[in-house]
């Protein structure tokens, strides 16, 4: 099939990806130039685990091309994918869909061939009736329909989500949709992954409920860390009980500095906001909960930097090890890590900043922040050593340890991801802090601070 993809974000531009590695032909159209010629070059604009060479392949076989030109896409295709942004409006009352109702508006008048509509992008209940009947308004060759076929995608993720997806939601209003659908999504289907047709405000409904449900699991496992600090229990031992449970599962029950990203934060934010607007008060107010939980970690996180450093932070060098939102992306967008190295810089603190991947783009955004380039060129002469996104290389590498104590000052190791294992540290001569577990210190049995227990 011939398809477009328009918006080639984090979304749209792996998407566009996968739908050449199925077969398709595919152009992708983004209005950012910068971001179209990296694309046209083969070049990821971001890092995503295994992108960069699909992106490389199909744009090398012909079967991905990248233009800024909707017209061009509007000749091409007989499926167009929307995948622009739906930020949060900046009065936080829903999503700002300019960026959609922009497209559509443009895109309609210039269809001449019979095509579908698809919307990926997130949006609210409502959303497709209103940009249907602006499709209706703006086509000059009768009905063309719009479908809505949220994405489940993980960041770091974007490629195996999109090609091994777990479920394809499809919210149709026609036979002829659900068709197309099933033709562009054949490869995948032939596996056996379930195709849930429906109507669309479920598909809208479908996709908010997920991403809400997933921000209450973060929230739930982190007010019960909360709750874990004052009786000294370990929030880790917790999750992992309860986990076991499959009506429960381990996933997204890892305590931490909350849930961040471009997505997750404005999703629920916009879904509580929508439905209060529809009289839903007990959902709304529990979303409102799970953000209540949510705004609180960081600064939960620097009462626990400051207990462990065992004072004021004034003045005081951190290496600060993390920067995206966490790990396995560059995306800095919401990310928890430069909220909570914010507060300590408003707290005094000095820290330098370094991130596998993040780095570049952090030095562009942020020229205030002190990079480094390596680990060990952040750890130097550091009195604390914070883990504030869970990267592998922080929390796996067994050699850290002995490189921290080499290279840093004090032998104070925050982790509030939850992710380190604390006994190498330990035996490294390290006080590990983590959120809601007793701390650990480098000879058991020694008495920790008042309020904090000794594993
Ligand atoms: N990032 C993710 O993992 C997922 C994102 N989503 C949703 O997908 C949507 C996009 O998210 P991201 O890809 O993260 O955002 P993004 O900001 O990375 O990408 C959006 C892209 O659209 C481009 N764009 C804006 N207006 C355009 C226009 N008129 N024509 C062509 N290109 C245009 C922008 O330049 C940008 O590159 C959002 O609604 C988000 O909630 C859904 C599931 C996963
Ligand atoms: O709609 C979206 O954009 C996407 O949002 C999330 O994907 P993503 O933002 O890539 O990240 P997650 O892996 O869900 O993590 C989100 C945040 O929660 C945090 N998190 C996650 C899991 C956990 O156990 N604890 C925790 O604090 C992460 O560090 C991160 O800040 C969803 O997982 C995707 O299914 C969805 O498609």
């Amino acid at each position: 099939m011939r398809v477009s993809v328009i918006g080639c974000g984090h979304l749209g531009a792996p998407h566009a990806a996968a739908m050449a590695e199925l077969g398709h032909e595919v152009i992708g159209v983004e209005l950012d130039k910068d971001k179209c010629a990296a694309l046209s070059a083969g070049i990821a604009p971001f890092y995503e685990d295994g992108f960069g060479e699909l992106l490389a392949k199909h744009v090398g076989s012909g079967r991905l091309r990248f233009s800024t030109d909707l017209a061009e896409a509007a000749d091409f295709a007989e499926m167009h994918f929307l995948a622009v942004g739906t930020p949060l409006r900046e009065d936080g009352c829903g999503y700002d869909i300019s960026c959609l109702t922009g497209v559509v508006e443009s895109l309609a008048p210039l269809l001449w061939r019979p095509c579908t509509i698809v919307g990926k992008s997130t949006i609210t209940i409502g959303t497709v009736a209103a940009l249907q009947r602006i499709i209706d308004a703006r086509s000059t060759i009768g009905e063309i329909e719009l479908v809505w076929n949220p994405e489940f995608l993980r960041e770091g993720h974007a490629v195996q989500d999109s090609l091994s997806p777990d479920r394809i939601v499809v919210g149709v209003s026609s036979a002829a949709a659900q068709k197309a659908m099933e033709e562009v999504y054949a490869p995948i289907l032939a596996r056996g992954v379930e195709m849930i047709v429906t109507d669309p405000a479920t598909a809208e409904l479908v996709k908010s409920a997920a991403n809400a449900f997933l921000c209450t699991k973060i929230s739930y496992i982190n007010a019960l860390s909360e709750a874990c600090s004052l009786v000294d229990a370990d929030v880790n031992t917790v999750a992992h009980a309860i986990g076991i449970d499959e009506r429960i599962g381990h996933a997204g029950m890892r305590p931490g500095i909350g849930y961040g990203g471009g997505c997750l934060p404005k999703d629920v934010a916009a879904f509580s906001h929508r439905l209060g607007e529809l009289g839903a008060d007990r959902a709304r107010a529990l979303l409102e909960s799970v953000r209540d939980v949510n705004a609180a970690r960081i600064a939960i996180a620097v009462e626990l930097i400051e207990r462990a450093h065992g004072g004021p932070l004034d003045g005081v060098p951190v290496a600060f090890l993390g920067a995206s939102f966490k790990a396995g992306t560059s995306d800095l967008r919401h990310s928890p890590a430069l909220a909570l190295v914010d507060r300590l810089i408003a707290l005094g603190a000095r820290p330098v900043i370094h991130d596998p991947e993040a780095i570049p783009g952090l030095r562009r955004q942020r020229p205030d922040l002190r990079c480094a380039d390596t680990v060990e060129e952040a750890l130097t002469g550091a009195d604390v050593v914070v883990i504030a996104t869970e990267w592998p290389q922080f929390t796996k590498d067994a050699s850290l340890p002995a490189l921290a104590s080499a290279a840093a000052r004090g032998r104070v190791l925050v982790d509030v991801r939850n992710a380190v294992e604390a006994d190498p540290w330990s035996a490294n001569g390290w006080h590990v802090w983590q959120l809601g577990r007793p701390a650990l210190h480098p000879q058991h049995g020694i008495a920790a601070p008042a309020g904090a227990g000794a594993r």
